[in-house]
């Protein structure tokens, strides 16, 4: 039998419902009444009252939203469950001797509260008569009442722990709120010196100047942030002191909790009773917040930063609604019906804005509008649904369906915060202006100008923090470049991977086709790698970043869609597999290593011929850096080619194999589309005679679709025998020809290179990068 549950007590609805229970209770039938009402210990078997019993609250994970409405579950070990043969009654008898305590709450069971869920505590001494309105199980609880002298099964010791725990997080965060009842000792001020610091907490003095509450203060300390980084230390209490912010610092430097805690702030400030708040409302929320974010993986890492810090209190937290494309739009409709906090990618916060429900005229009274990566949202391709948010957000009173906001007063209330690590030279110039943005820019729709307008700072000058005007990449990064031929782009980076066994690396490319192209043949030659492009359901872009974040020597090819805000621990290694389009995309797509104070490297794989467009665009991230006179120069890393040519065979082994497997599948998919199409144009379709090399069908790409049409051709045992082939040479040493160190299985032989000799040699001079100091510790 499961374990019995009941729910937290709601408040009564109806108290003359309960006075006739009682007068009914008083007649006097139900078996409870025959329990002994004291707070002696029950004897074994005894019967004893409903609330007398040892009740656990049901551990549950931790989130923010109340789970179903199964917060507050309890349940209870050891009690047998008797049925009256003849009321049908049932009575409760502990299985084992066991202490009956009083309890502050009422204990009701699921289906039974709505009459005496609102009682007050009842002591164990209690009357039989005093407040008693349990009336056993009725007929619609079958299922559990029928089984008379089940024994209740034990719960679970894992959730003991958790409770435990639980418990002392609470006791934590009500001394820091100043709401638990005095300890022992209190009354002496000095009591609090000699207290340990728990262990899972920290020390936070470093953030008091800030001025953010206990409860807040008592989050940062159990998630060991001690102190703020420089982008919090600037940003947070101008956001308090309730000025708009421009924020600007490098990747990696904190800039989501700059903006969340301020609002997390708020809404403790709002809220100031939350238990009740949350408990009592079914009604919709007024949303307080509206994060823009660019990509649905940022979207959902700002929300689990946020459930982070909001999570660690006893307080309820603000409820947050992720809203994103990809996923059920039903369910996050929902969700946004009792949303405080609203996070979202535009296009898809615009179909949601655009189906109606309510939810522009909630948006229209939030009190802060965070722009995430606002380089990126306030350019082209997000444009025009960022506009068209911004416009709704603004609508006039006139425009709006059942309209009765003061627009122009909400507004007002609207604090802005845009944040990036990079600005783009306009946006960057037309922000330093502070807002001054003349009437006329309202005809160039398509500018930057246009949208800051849009943007309607409350303030004509916006606080513009910039922690690092001179150092925009992270402290940490080491950089470098490896050049070879446009050819042998794969086997480099074969090679680099090679050179970096277990090391968790991101690899950019500027397409998706090659990230299809690249993820076979690496799985070929054995290496972890997951794939993120845009063109993939949202589900498994999601499954991705989770398996690249749980596997520590995972590697995640991906598009620029992975370039921004992904935070991700432990990157260490960012390898541009295709050289990024833009100096601004190098500095986000290398912050995703060297994060948060950490080291990591960023190495750009370069043809000869691209080799000093490369410098100059490097260069160029740095010269904002250094001023003019100090032009950085990115080191190109000599790559030892003897091991290279060693590694040659199996990655063009490697390539076949995925070239081939993947000519035949697009193959086949041709051959479907083409015969389908045939059909419906009532021809017979014959692949051989269409793709024959057909006079004047020669030209641009004619030689790849040759070699595709070769590799498409190939039998099913020619391809096993190109897989046995690599397998074998896959299991081979590689010697390296200087000394006994080894490659196995696509991965470097780490005790062999450990062992008292440098890395280095492999790869040649890598002198700068950390490398030589052996994988891992770059
Ligand atoms: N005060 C702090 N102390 C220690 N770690 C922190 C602190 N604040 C934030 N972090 C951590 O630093 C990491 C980077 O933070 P975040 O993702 O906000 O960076 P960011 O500046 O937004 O980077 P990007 O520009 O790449 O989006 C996160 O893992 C975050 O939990």
């Amino acid at each position: 039998m499961a374990p019995i549950g009941k729910k937290r007590p709601l408040p009564s609805k109806n108290a003359t419902t309960k006075a006739r229970k009682r007068q009914k209770l008083a007649g006097g039938d139900a078996d409870y009444r025959s329990t002994p009402q004291t707070s002696a210990p029950a004897t074994n078997g005894s019967k004893v009252r409903l609330d007398d019993l040892k009740w656990n609250e049901v551990a549950l994970p931790d989130r923010l939203d109340d789970y179903e409405g199964f917060f507050g579950l309890e349940e209870i070990d050891d009690v047998e469950v008797v049925r009256s043969a003849t009321d049908g009654r049932v009575s409760f008898k502990t299985a084992e001797r066991s202490t009956a305590k009083p309890t502050k709450k009422r204990k009701v069971s699921e289906g039974q509260h709505k009459d005496s869920d609102a009682q007050e505590p009842q002591p164990a001494t209690d009357t039989p008569s005093d407040g008693e309105e349990w009336e056993g199980f009725g007929s619609d609880d079958q299922d559990q009442a029928q089984q008379p002298n089940v024994p209740v099964k034990a719960a679970p010791a894992r959730a003991d722990k958790k409770q435990k725990k639980k418990k002392e997080y609470k006791k934590d965060a009500e001394r820091a709120n100043g709401t638990s009842e005095p300890r022992d000792g209190d009354s002496n001020p000095f009591a609090g010196l000699g207290d340990e610091v728990q262990e899972d907490d920290v020390d936070t003095s470093a953030w008091e100047s800030l001025g953010l509450s206990q409860t807040t203060l008592s989050s940062l300390s159990k998630l060991k942030f001690s102190r703020p980084t420089p982008i919090q230390s600037a940003a947070i209490p101008e956001i308090l002191d309730g000025h708009d912010v421009i924020g600007k610092a490098s990747t990696g430097s904190g800039k989501t909790l700059a903006f969340g805690i301020p609002i997390l702030e708020h809404y403790l400030g709002s809220n100031p009773d939350r238990r009740k708040a949350s408990r009592v409302s079914e009604d919709i929320h007024q949303p307080q917040a509206l994060i823009l974010s660019p990509t649905r993986e940022l979207a959902h890492q700002i929300t689990a930063h946020l459930t982070a810090l909001c999570s660690q209190g006893s307080f309820d937290g603000p409820s947050i609604a992720t809203v994103t494309g990809g996923l059920s739009i039903q369910k996050q409709q929902r969700l946004l019906s009792k949303a405080d906090i609203i996070i979202g990618t535009p296009g898809r916060l615009w179909e949601v804005i655009s189906q109606g429900q309510g939810l522009l005229k909630r948006l229209q009274k939030i009190k802060f509008l965070v722009v995430d990566e606002a380089d990126r949202l306030l350019s082209e391709g997000h444009f025009k649904e960022v506009e068209e948010i911004l416009n709704v957000l603004d609508k006039d009173d006139e425009d709006v369906e059942n309209e009765d906001v003061d627009s122009s007063a909400e507004q007002q209330k609207r604090q802005t915060l845009v944040f990036s690590a990079t600005f783009h030279k306009g946006l960057q110039q037309k922000l330093a202006a502070k807002g001054k943005f003349g009437g006329e820019l309202m005809d160039k729709k398509e500018s930057m100008e246009y949208l800051l307008k849009k943007l309607r700072f409350r303030e004509e000058k916006p606080k513009f923090i910039d922690v690092n005007p001179v150092e925009q990449m992270a402290e940490g990064l080491k950089e470098g470049l490896v050049e070879c031929s446009g050819t042998e782009k794969d086997l480099y980076l074969y090679a680099l991977l090679t050179y970096h066994p277990n090391t968790r690396t991101l690899v950019f490319t500027n397409s998706i086709s090659a990230v299809r192209r690249l993820m076979p043949f690496l799985q070929n030659l054995s290496l972890p790698a997951l794939a993120l492009h845009s063109q993939m359901p949202q589900k498994a872009r999601l499954r991705s970043v989770e398996q690249f974040t749980a596997r520590p020597g995972s590697i995640l090819v991906a598009t620029d869609v992975a370039a921004r805000g992904l935070d991700i621990p432990g990157v260490q290694l960012v390898i541009h597999y295709h050289l990024p389009r833009a100096a601004d995309m190098y500095v986000h797509r290398s912050g995703r290593t060297a994060r948060a104070e950490n080291s990591g490297s960023s190495i750009l794989i370069c043809a000869p011929e691209e080799v000093a467009g490369v410098r100059r665009l490097v260069a160029k991230v740095h010269a904002r850096r250094g001023g003019s006179d100090s032009k950085y120069f990115i080191r190109s890393l000599d790559i030892d080619r003897r091991i290279v040519s060693k590694l040659k065979p199996r990655a063009t082994l490697a390539k076949k194999i995925a070239d081939t497997e993947n000519a035949k599948k697009q193959k086949k998919s041709e051959d479907n589309w083409m015969r389908e199409a045939a059909e419906d144009l009532g021809v017979d379709y014959d692949s051989e005679e269409f793709e024959g090399d057909a006079p004047g069908r020669r030209g641009r790409g004619a030689g790849r679709r040759k070699a595709e049409r070769e590799a498409g051709a190939m039998s099913k045992g020619e391809v096993q025998a190109m897989k046995a082939e690599l397998r074998s040479l896959l299991a081979q040493r590689v010697n390296a020809g200087v000394s006994p160190r080894y490659l196995t299985s696509g991965a470097v032989d780490v005790d062999a290179l450990l062992r008292g000799e440098r890395n280095g040699e492999f790869l040649g001079e890598v002198g700068g990068l950390g490398l030589e100091d052996g994988p891992g510790k770059a």
